[in-house]
C-alpha cells in the first residue's frame, strides 16, 4: 500500500531522521567502560574441563607410559632428536627438575588456560626469561602431540622484533615447559593500570608495532587467530609484541586450517562462526583490541553489543574522542564482510600509519641512542671516579712524608679525627667498611647503603672538627684499632678519610676488636662498638700531645 504523501510530495518517513532500531539503544547502554582493579581470576580466560583423569592400572602399576617422561627432554620440531635439553648445570642423579636445577624462579607473571608463567632467572646466563610451564600433566599422546604444537607454531614463528622471541622447549614429567623472552607485562595488564584511555601518540605506536608483527605472520601463512590485549606483550623498551601462538594455524601446514580453533570469544572476527577462516580474521580480532584498549571499553562476550560490533557499528560514546584518522582504520579493520576487510599490508600503506610509522622508528633509535649514550656516561663517570681516587691514595701519603711525619700519619686535612684516633676509643668499623671508606671510592649504584644515623647527644665542642685544634702528634696514631668510634662514627662525613687511613694501615688490628658495644654512646644504630680502653702507649702519646701545646 503506497504512504500518503505530504505536501512536498514526499512520503513523510523519508524526510524524518532515519530511526535508531529501539534494540540499538538498549546494546549501547550494554557497552561499558573497563572496570578497574579486577581480580585476576576474572581476567583469566575458564580453564578447559579436564575430562578424564589419567588411568591407574591396578594390574601393571609400574608400567612406563610412553608419553610420561620423567626425565626432560628436548621438544623441537626443527632438529626432532630426543635429547636432554642442553645445560651444563643440569645433573641428573640430583633428583630435582631440570627446571628447578636451571633456573631461579622469582614470581608468577600470570596464567592462562594453558599454562603458568612465571619470571625465572636463568643460572646458566643470569638473564631473565619467562617459562611457561602447562597447567595440568599430559592426559595422553594425543594430549601430549596437541600440546607440544605450540612449540612448533613458535619455531614456524621464527624471530621478528614484533612477535615473542622463543628460546627453548622441553618436556618432564608430563609437563611442557616453554622457555620465551621477558616482557614487561601484557597490553591488558598495561592498558588496565592507566586511569584513562591510552594516549593517541601511543595507540599509534602499539598499532604500528601490531601490524608489523602481523605482517611477519601473514608473509608466513600463519593465522594468529587468538589476539587479544592478554596476549599482546609489551618489552622493557615500550614495544608491543604479539605472543601466545597456542592457536595459531599454518595456511599451507598438512591441516589447512582445518583444526582452527575459535579464541576469545570478545576478539571474534563473525565469519569464523561460519568455519571461515583466513588473515582477514586476525585483522578483525587485531581492531578490536586497539578498540578495547583505545576507548577504555569493555568488549561484550556475546548478545546484542557483540552483534552490533559485527555488523559495524562502532558506540560513538567511545569513539568521539578518537582521531578521525585512526577511526577510518579503525572501520577497516573491523568490517564486518571479511572479503572487503583491510589486509595488513593495505593498513601498512595508508598514510596516516606510514607517517606513525615513520615517528615511531624515528622515536625508537632516539630513545636507543639515548640509552646507549647514558649507560656510557654512567661508565664513564664511574671509571672517572675510581681513576681519581686511586691517584689520590698515592697522593696523600707523599704529603705525609712531605711533612716528615711518622708512618701512620694522618692527612692533613682531618685534625680532629687525628686526634681521636690516637686517642683510646676503640672503632666500629669492620673491614668491610675500611675498604669502602678510606678512600671513598664511589660506591656502584647497587651497593647497598650504609645506614649510620646518629641519635646520641650533640658532641662537645671541643671535639668538634675546628681549625684551631692542634695538630696532634702524628706518632700518636700507632695504635690505631683503638681510634675512637664515638667521634668517627659521629663526625664520620667529615672525618673519615683520616680515621679510616689509620685503621687502613693496621687492618689486622681492625678484625681483632673485640665485640663489646658502645652504642649507647655513640648513638648510630649500626654500631656495634667495642668499649674504649686506654692503653698506657695511648696515654703516653696524649701527655706528649699535651707537653707539645
Ligand atoms: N613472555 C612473557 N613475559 C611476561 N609475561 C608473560 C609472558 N608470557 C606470558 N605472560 C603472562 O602470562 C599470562 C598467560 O600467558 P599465555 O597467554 O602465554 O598463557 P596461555 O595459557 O597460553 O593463555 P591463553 O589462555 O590465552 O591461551 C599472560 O597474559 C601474561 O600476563
Ligand atoms: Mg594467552
Ligand atoms: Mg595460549
Amino acid at each position: 500500500m503506497p504512504f500518503p504523501r505530504d505536501e512536498m510530495g514526499e512520503a513523510p518517513l523519508t524526510r524524518t531522521p532515519i530511526p535508531v532500531p529501539t534494540h540499538f539503544h538498549h546494546a549501547e547502554q550494554s557497552f561499558s567502560l573497563k572496570k578497574r582493579g579486577r581480580s585476576l581470576c576474572y581476567t583469566l580466560p575458564p580453564r578447559p574441563p579436564v575430562k578424564s583423569i589419567p588411568p591407574i592400572s591396578r594390574i601393571f602399576p609400574n608400567r612406563q607410559r610412553s608419553w610420561s617422561q620423567p626425565r626432560p627432554q628436548s621438544v623441537s620440531f626443527c632438529t626432532p632428536l630426543t635429547a636432554p635439553p642442553a645445560s651444563k648445570l643440569y645433573d641428573l642423579s640430583k633428583g630435582e627438575t631440570f627446571f628447578k636445577q636451571c633456573f631461579q624462579s622469582i614470581c608468577k607473571l600470570g596464567r592462562g588456560s594453558f599454562g603458568e608463567v612465571y619470571k625465572v632467572r636463568s643460572r646458566e646466563d643470569d638473564c631473565l626469561y619467562a617459562v611457561k610451564r602447562s597447567v595440568s600433566p599430559f592426559r595422553g599422546e594425543s594430549d601430549r602431540q596437541r600440546k607440544l604444537q605450540e612449540v612448533r607454531k613458535h619455531e614456524r614463528v621464527g624471530q621478528h622484533p614484533n612477535c615473542v622471541h622463543f628460546v627453548r622447549a622441553w618436556e618432564e614429567k608430563s609437563l611442557l615447559y616453554l622457555q620465551t623472552e621477558l616482557c614487561a607485562c601484557s597490553l591488558q595488564q598495561y592498558s588496565e593500570e592507566l586511569p584513562n584511555p591510552l594516549p593517541p601518540h601511543q595507540v599509534w605506536n602499539f598499532t604500528c608495532d601490531l601490524l608489523r608483527g602481523l605482517k611477519h605472520l601473514h608473509d608466513r601463512n600463519l593465522l594468529h587467530l587468538d589476539i587479544k590485549p592478554a596476549n599482546v606483550f609489551m618489552s622493557f623498551s615500550g614495544v608491543c609484541k604479539l605472543g601466545d601462538f597456542g592457536l595459531m594455524v599454518e595456511l599451507d601446514g598438512s591441516d589447512g586450517g582445518g583444526e582452527a580453533q575459535e579464541g576469545d570469544p570478545r576478539y571474534m572476527a563473525p565469519e569464523l562462526l561460519d568455519g571461515m577462516f583466513g588473515k582477514a580474521a586476525d585483522v578483525f580480532s587485531l581492531g578490536m583490541t586497539l578498540l578495547e584498549v583505545s576507548c577504555n571499553m569493555e568488549l561484550p562476550k556475546g548478545g546484542e553489543g557483540w552483534q552490533l560490533l559485527r555488523q559495524g557499528h562502532l558506540p560513538t560514546e567511545f569513539t568521539s574522542d578518537l582521531p578521525p584518522d585512526f577511526l577510518k582504520v579503525l572501520s577497516a579493520m573491523l568490517d564486518p564482510d571479511h572479503r572487503r576487510r583491510a589486509t595488513v599490508d593495505w593498513l601498512l600503506s595508508l598514510p596516516s600509519i606510514q607517517r606513525a610509522e615513520r615517528w615511531r622508528k624515528l622515536t625508537l633509535s632516539a630513545q636507543w641512542t639515548l640509552g646507549k649514550l647514558f649507560a656510557m656516561c654512567q661508565m664513564l663517570l664511574w671509571l672517572l671516579a675510581v681513576v681519581f681516587h686511586g691517584f689520590r691514595r698515592p697522593f696523600v701519603w707523599t704529603m705525609c712524608c712531605m711533612r716528615g711525619a711518622d708512618d701512620a700519619c694522618p692527612p692533613p686535612s682531618s685534625p680532629v679525627a687525628s686526634r681521636l684516633g690516637d686517642s683510646s676509643f676503640c672503632s666500629d668499623w669492620d673491614d668491610d667498611s675500611l675498604g669502602d671508606e678510606v678512600f671513598e671510592v664511589p660506591p656502584s649504584p647497587l651497593a647497598p647503603l650504609r645506614n649510620l644515623t646518629y641519635h646520641g647527644p650533640e658532641f662537645p665542642p671541643n671535639l668538634r672538627h675546628s681549625p684551631d685544634l692542634p695538630r696532634p702528634s702524628l706518632g700518636s696514631t700507632s695504635t690505631p684499632r683503638n681510634a675512637s668510634p664515638d667521634y668517627g662514627m659521629r663526625r664520620r662525613s667529615a672525618l673519615t678519610p683520616n680515621v679510616s687511613r689509620i685503621s687502613q694501615e693496621s687492618p689486622d688490628r681492625v678484625r681483632t676488636v673485640s665485640p663489646g658495644s658502645c652504642s649507647n654512646s655513640s648513638g648510630f644504630e649500626d654500631a656495634d662498638v667495642p668499649r674504649s680502653s686506654f692503653l698506657p702507649r695511648n696515654l703516653l702519646n696524649m701527655f706528649d700531645d699535651v707537653s707539645e701545646q
